[in-house]
């Protein structure tokens, strides 16, 4: 059971005032006091001892004393200036951990693994609420190291994260969120758990890679197949085949006509979800995309014209762009 000496209410508070600083809800200061709640995160991160560990929004080191004890390398990213101080404090006592200041969102992973010894392996964060989900889907798309990610975020972005297809809140950052990875945990975090309290709830999520696209997960190319059949991955242009017939008589079905580029898949979903009231045919069509392409894309894939964006899956959706790409309809 990994816990952290800070926290506690008094742990907290005597920081506060040790380093004479207030809380900034501005920059969504609202530190955790409760150590069930981190080592509930620390069980879902499920740490050896040996992970590069990247965590945003340290604040005074809450989750991050705990992270230390637990990981091989830990580096934090803090944009607040005043908090310096005390991370400093930290490194000093903790060599396997070192801090960056700056916005998260700004810093190159270059320079977060040359500060981690390596390529970032996990995100363990009580993220900033505002720009939490932002940086969830920047991290997976622009380390594709990154395997993991057990991140607290706020209860109404955790529900988009987890939504499923035909849902209200399943929406365009669900579908692209999904290219990269699937939840696989999760746990509501109540208010009285920060100091402050703030005044949604919370929940953490935790989000494990999935290969893709020439590498979907087995899962996913059930999915895609509607079959257990192996499947197979052809050259190097990322096409996707599935053995319909158990390799025995070689028989492939081309799942994907083509090999979209997650922006190619991106571009299709934005423009899929732009105007929800409408059908699929009609929001792409008026967010620059050829109705006669479209046709024809919707027959190939089987997606009815009048069916909207939210009851896709995504695997439909990889598969509506694969067929544009193809046709030349994403250039
Ligand atoms: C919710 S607090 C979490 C603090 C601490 N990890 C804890 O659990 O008690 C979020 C932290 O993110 C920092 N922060 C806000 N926006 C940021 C950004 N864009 N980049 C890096 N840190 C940010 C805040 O200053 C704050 O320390």
């Amino acid at each position: 059971m990994t816990t952290s000496p800070l926290a506690n209410p008094s742990a907290t508070r005597e920081i506060l005032e040790a380093f004479g600083l207030a809380t900034k809800h501005r920059l969504g200061q609202n530190f955790l006091i409760d150590n069930h709640v981190i080592e509930r995160i620390m069980d879902l991160a499920e740490l050896t001892g040996s992970e590069r560990v990247l965590e945003v929004g340290p604040g005074i080191g809450t989750l991050t004393l705990a992270l230390v004890q637990a990981a091989g390398r830990v580096t934090s990213i803090e944009m607040d200036s005043e908090l310096e101080p005390v991370l400093s404090a930290h490194a000093i006592d903790h060599p396997n951990f070192n801090f960056i200041m700056g916005d998260a969102l700004a810093v190159p992973p270059a320079q977060i693994a040359e500060a981690l010894g390596g390529e970032s392996e996990l995100l363990v964060a009580n993220l900033p609420y505002n720009v939490a989900a932002t940086i969830i889907l920047q991290f997976f798309q622009t380390m594709p190291s990154l395997r993991r990610a057990v991140v607290m975020v706020q209860k109404e972005v955790a529900d988009r994260i987890a939504a499923v297809a035909g849902t209200k809140v399943y929406g365009a950052y669900t579908v692209k969120l999904s290219l990269y990875g699937e939840v696989t945990g999760r746990f509501e975090v109540p208010p009285r758990c920060f100091m402050p309290a703030p005044h949604v709830d919370s929940a953490v999520v935790r989000i494990d890679r999935v290969g893709f696209p020439g590498t979907l997960s087995d899962r996913r190319v059930d999915a895609a197949c509607g079959t257990d059949a192996p499947v197979s991955t052809a050259g190097s242009d990322g096409v996707l085949t599935c053995d319909s017939n158990g390799g025995q008589d070689g028989a492939s079905v081309l799942v994907l006509a083509g090999a979209p580029s997650a922006e190619d898949i991106a571009r299709v979903v934005d423009a899929a979800f732009a105007q929800r009231r409408k059908t699929i045919r009609n929001s792409m069509s008026a967010n620059g995309f050829d109705k006669a392409a479209l046709d024809a894309a919707f027959a190939q894939c089987d997606i009815a014209s009048t069916a909207r964006a939210e009851t896709l899956s995504t695997i439909e959706f990889v598969q509506l762009a694969a067929a544009l790409a193809a046709a030349s309809a994403l250039s």
